[in-house]
């Protein structure tokens, strides 16, 4: 313990990058601003009652916006200083441990803690009010899902201040990651940082899943039920499959560092491979985990702006649910080259493969939706319409990847970094971007603005083609992933020029979004109908922003689109009025455990992570003590009275 103590003292003290000692006064300043203006306004009671302590799944998947839209915005800046650091032969604007360090830490941050809680601030966001629920299933367990996630971004995110950030890959494959090889925290914080939001991930799995099995409207069979709602329930069975690995491996990976076992070693009995095949087993289905959400948003995006049902809802679902499972059995595809029988690598192949089916019958429903359809090319529309050349290619060169012996040439080349870049902009970030615009008004009762919207669109997409199309050359004419530097013999220089004026463009857009939402707060068009796009499910059928209640009456459904066939009964005269009466609405109540909690994670994982035993028992010893001091609370819950609701809605336009 005392060594690892000096350890940190002779690192904190000598230490000295420019870069770091620059972040450290950064996020000193930031933090002294928030709290001047936290106690100059005196906001932090507000703070802490309706944020930090809140139940209310609305206000969660606000803050998961907003964390993952800093996580973009790090992810992002990694992203452009590797991509200045290869756009000329032989540079030495970053050292080649810190090119290591940097690929690491934005691959892990951009599907970790960018994809996976932008994912789930728009199953918060949307999924209650699209199945007529008044929250999720467990109200209480998904605030502590959001503050672990918290935690365990800052945990990771601390590495690059204190410590030096994890530099073994995205997935930290041994013998790399053990501390032979990567002696020091880093790849401790790599481990915990995954290892407490990774918690927090799989009991948001749960919750959904539950909340879609027990928590839909009376009459929405789960076959009437929104596709977007589906696409949540096959994502969150494969979290609930996939996450367990996930814990398991990081946490036997750390055994081996911490207590010297031998389970990933080259020798003692232990086997790298092990954790090829763990990691992968987790990690295939996590890159469908964040893809299938995506395809949920653009089947609703697709049926709203070309004003049609969705063509072929049956076979959407069973794609989904097709995808979910077989994404458990392609696992091997991402170490064709490592060495197995030939049986073993075509049965793998013929797997990968087969997802291009179920993916390629969602691609062609949404092109029959929109066949004839009036299409109104709003935001979201315009994200949707880009996906699909955008995924199809990337598809595409998946499964050229999947044809095994062809992978011996295109594996760890950037042939491959150009095809997961293309699924996970193309399909994942264009796909929440979409479901963003789409349910904006909903959270926060005004839209976006179209033209500075449309410029960050076209940055976004030109960028794109610019920065990864020269890559897919790059791959065949030998470039391998994770070199930080290249002479002027290969002729690469050109190719890898253009891609960093790509990832340039791409940076612009993402300044000219963050410009829009600043903008759009005090001048975005306000949406006081509660239906700003003439949509069709559940959830427009509320004002926006939806009161905290969600639904003053709980609506009763008859077919999918339930909020469309209203509309159309009652443009047509064949509505009948059923006569409603408010009750008390059943609630639960704010709690400040969750927090608590999940402060108490963070010491134990700091604890972890420095080895400092005493350090990592307290946090445990807290986090074991909210446990225990939860289940003595038995005043959870509460009633709305009808009085209440009455006013509320009546203050909104809604007369009972
Ligand atoms: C969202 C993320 C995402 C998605 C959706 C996919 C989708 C697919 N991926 Fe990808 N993949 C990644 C993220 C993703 N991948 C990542 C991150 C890595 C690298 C990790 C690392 O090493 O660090 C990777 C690596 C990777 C490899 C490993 C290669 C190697 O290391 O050498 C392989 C190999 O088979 C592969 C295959 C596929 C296939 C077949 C699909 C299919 O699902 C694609 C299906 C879709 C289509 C095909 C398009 C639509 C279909 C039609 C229009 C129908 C007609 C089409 C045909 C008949 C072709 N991927
Ligand atoms: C904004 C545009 C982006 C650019 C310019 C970009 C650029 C890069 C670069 C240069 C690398 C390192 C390549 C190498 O040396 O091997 C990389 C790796 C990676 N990127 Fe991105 N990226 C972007 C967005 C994203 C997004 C949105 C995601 C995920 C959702 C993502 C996930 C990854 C992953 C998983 C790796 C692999 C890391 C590793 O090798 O350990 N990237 N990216
Ligand atoms: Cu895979």
């Amino acid at each position: 313990m005392w060594e690892s103590f000096l350890e940190f003292c002779s690192w904190f003290f000598v230490t000295g990058d420019p870069l770091i000692y620059g972040a450290m006064v950064s996020i000193a300043l930031t933090m002294v601003a928030i709290v001047f203006v936290l106690t100059k306004y005196k906001k932090w009671g507000w703070l802490w009652r309706e944020w930090l302590t809140t139940v209310d799944h609305k206000k969660i998947g606000i803050m998961y916006l907003i964390a993952s839209l800093l996580m973009l915005f790090r992810g992002g800046v990694d992203a452009i200083l590797m991509r200045v650091q290869l756009a000329f032969p032989n540079l030495e604007f970053l050292h080649s441990d810190h090119y290591n360090a940097i690929f690491t830490t934005h691959g892990t941050i951009m599907i970790l803690f960018m994809a996976m809680p932008m994912m789930f601030g728009l199953f918060n966001m949307v999924v209650p009010l699209q199945l007529g629920a008044r929250d999720v299933a467990f109200p209480f367990l998904n605030a502590v899902s959001f503050w672990l996630f918290m935690f365990g971004a800052m945990l990771f995110n601390l590495s690059f201040v204190i410590g030096g950030s994890p530099d073994a890959g995205w997935l930290s494959y041994p013998p790399l990651s053990q501390n032979e090889f990567s002696p020091g925290p880093g790849q401790n914080f790599w481990i915990w940082g995954i290892q407490i939001s990774g918690i927090g991930s799989l009991a948001t799995g749960i919750n959904f899943i539950v909340t879609i099995l027990k928590m839909r409207a009376p009459g929405m069979k789960l076959m009437k039920m929104p596709m977007f709602s589906w696409s949540v329930f096959s994502s969150c069975i494969m979290i609930i499959l996939a996450f367990p690995i996930l814990t398991v491996t990081i946490a036997l990976l750390y055994l081996d560092r911490f207590a010297g076992a031998h389970f990933f070693t080259m020798d003692g009995g232990g086997n790298p491979m092990m954790y090829l095949n763990l990691i992968w087993m987790w990690g295939h289905p996590e890159v469908y985990i964040v893809v299938v959400p995506a395809f949920g948003i653009f089947s609703e995006v697709v049926a709203t702006f070309a004003k049609k049902k969705l063509f072929g809802y049956k076979s959407m679902v069973a794609a989904v649910m097709g995808i979910a499972i077989l994404s458990f059995f392609t696992w091997a595809h991402h170490f064709f080259t490592m060495g197995t029988s030939a049986s073993v690598i075509a049965f793998f192949a013929i797997t990968t493969m087969l997802i291009a089916i179920p993916t390629g019958v969602k691609v062609f429903n949404w092109l029959f939706t929109m066949y004839r359809g009036k299409i109104s090319f709003k935001q979201p529309m315009m994200w949707t319409i880009a996906f699909i050349p955008c995924f199809v290619v990337g598809g595409a060169t998946g499964v050229m990847l999947s044809v095994a012996p062809a992978d011996y040439q295109y594996h760890n080349s950037y042939f491959l970094i150009a095809h997961f870049h293309q699924v996970l902009i193309g399909g994942v970030v264009f796909g929440y971007l979409a479901g963003i615009y789409y349910w904006w008004p909903k959270l926060f009762g005004f839209k976006l603005d179209e033209k500075l919207g449309a410029w960050g669109f076209w940055l976004w997409n030109i960028g794109f083609y610019v920065c990864f199309m020269p890559q897919y050359a790059l791959g065949f004419m030998g470039m391998t992933r994770r070199y930080y530097t290249y002479g002027w013999d290969y002729g690469w220089e050109s190719l890898n020029l253009v891609s960093t004026v790509g990832a340039f463009l791409m940076g612009a857009g993402f300044v000219f979004q963050v410009w829009q939402i600043l903008y759009s707060i005090k001048h975005g068009e306000r949406d006081t109908t509660g239906d700003p796009w003439n949509g069709r499910t559940l959830e427009w059928s509320i004002p926006s922003p939806a009161p905290f209640y969600n639904f003053a009456v709980v609506p009763q459904v008859k077919e999918t689109d339930d909020f469309w066939r209203v509309k159309e009964e009652k443009a047509n005269g064949t509505y009948k009025e059923e006569p409603v009466h408010l009750e008390p609405i059943h609630m639960p109540k704010n709690s400040g455990l969750p927090f608590i909690m999940s402060v108490f994670w963070f010491i134990a994982g700091f604890g972890f992570v420095w080895e400092w035993v005493w350090m990592a028992a307290i946090g445990m010893i807290g986090v074991f003590l909210t446990m225990w001091a939860r289940s003595f609370q038995y005043d959870t819950d509460y009633y709305v009275p009808v009085d209440e609701v009455r006013r509320t809605e009546a203050s909104l336009g809604r007369v009972y």
